[in-house]
């Protein structure tokens, strides 16, 4: 084949992927005239029964087209997540339009290529409007920020499926003036990123947010010996690494780019799939539609008696409420106290949770609804 064909063969792929572009906003378009229905007959955004047929209809077209099952219902599951995820999103917005401004101003940990910021990129991308940004160097400066105004938002991550609970985050929570408005996930692909032409011989210090050192540790392991020196965030991390010959970072691709960083690994994390999911925080909580799958946390202090825990979570089941975690964390300055973060699938104005949380009074010294939000982690539809 000529270098002619090949340029003619690409050019009209070129053609293809734009017209699928062009498809896909038109699609995104008819969903959002969707939930102008939805939104006058008071319907749930999600119709998992429509999602079924749907898939069912394009794997059985797709197969006859040549397409395998397992590819559609991949691409088909990221448009309908897409879907719902903005459908989501636009009605937040249009119940909350005296608390939601236009102009979103966004703390979070690091700067430039830092997790924290694609989380951050991801979240507002469903919320039209002007980001301003704000890095920082501790969770505890995000809440303050959002505490003194200075941010509209916060984005914290809380945890992670190589490394788990982020307990710093946790403990922010405790005493923080501010509640979860929001929640989303983020796959992380950690990549050893080093300055062009550097190989793995040459490296003799990597820089990390201890975050990913966690994530990463058997990849370490088996490294050999080598400095590993901890910074504030990935963007310190990715900014030491440009400056400084024969030493990497762990970053995204994606990040390491912005500091003219090479990928020489990919994949390092301990865990193929990992993800981390983030909250987002604001001085005041928002109204949750009843239209949404949605989350609510708390925590709450359980009395000093022996099954007060054991009952205390039964008043959930009682109440037919699903519980997605459950954490205990000590309470500062009370040796062997603890306090237990709750989050339910439920949204607090239901008439059931308010009367789980009457219940619950019996059995706890203190319950704090830390915020009820939009869930972002859709179980998608399985096609058998
Ligand atoms: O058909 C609907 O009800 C829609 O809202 C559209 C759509 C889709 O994007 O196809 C989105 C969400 C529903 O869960 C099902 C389907």
């Amino acid at each position: 084949m000529t270098q002619d064909t090949l340029d003619a063969l690409r050019k009209d792929i070129n053609e293809i992927d734009s017209e699928l572009l062009i498809l896909l906003a038109k699609r995104r378009r008819l969903s959002h005239s969707v939930l102008e229905y939805k939104i006058t007959n008071n319907k749930p955004i999600r119709d998992e029964a429509r999602e079924l047929a749907l898939l069912e209809k394009l794997i059985s077209y797709g197969k006859s087209l040549g397409l395998d099952p397992f590819y559609i219902n991949n691409v088909f599951q990221v448009i309908l997540e897409d879907s719902v995820l903005n459908q989501q999103a636009m009605l937040q917005k249009s119940l909350n339009q005296e608390s939601l401004s236009d102009t979103h101003k966004v703390a979070y940990l690091g700067g430039q290529g830092s997790y924290s910021q694609l989380a951050c990129h991801k979240y507002f991308s469903r919320r039209p409007g002007t980001l301003v940004e704000l890095g920082c160097q501790t969770f505890s400066d995000i809440t303050q920020s959002v505490e003194k105004g200075q941010a509209d938002y916060g984005i914290l991550p809380i945890e992670n499926t190589s490394s788990g609970s982020i307990n710093e985050v946790f403990d922010l929570l405790q005493h923080a003036q501010v509640s979860i408005i929001g929640e989303v996930t983020h796959s992380v692909e950690h990549c050893l990123l080093a300055q062009e032409g550097t190989t793995l011989k040459d490296i003799n210090k990597i820089f990390a947010h201890h975050q990913p050192f966690a994530q990463c540790s058997r990849f370490l392991e088996g490294l050999g010996d080598l400095t590993q020196e901890t910074c504030d965030s990935t963007s310190s991390a990715l900014k030491l690494a440009a400056d400084t010959p024969n030493s990497a970072a762990i970053g995204s691709a994606q990040a390491g780019k912005g500091f003219g960083l090479e990928v020489l690994k990919s994949g390092l994390a301990n865990q193929a799939e990992n993800h981390s999911r983030f909250i987002v925080v604001a001085r005041q909580p928002l109204q949750v539609s009843t239209q949404i799958p949605t989350k609510t946390s708390l925590i709450m202090a359980t009395k000093q008696k022996v099954g007060s825990l054991a009952d205390a979570l039964m008043v959930f089941k009682e109440h037919n409420i699903n519980m997605t975690k459950l954490e205990s964390r000590p309470v500062p300055g009370n040796p062997w106290e603890e306090v237990f973060y709750v989050d339910l699938q439920a949204n607090v104005a239901d008439r059931l949770v308010q009367s789980a949380l009457e219940s619950l009074k019996e059995h706890t010294q203190y319950v704090r609804i830390l915020g009820c939000y939009q869930s972002e982690s859709l179980q998608a539809v399985e096609v058998v």
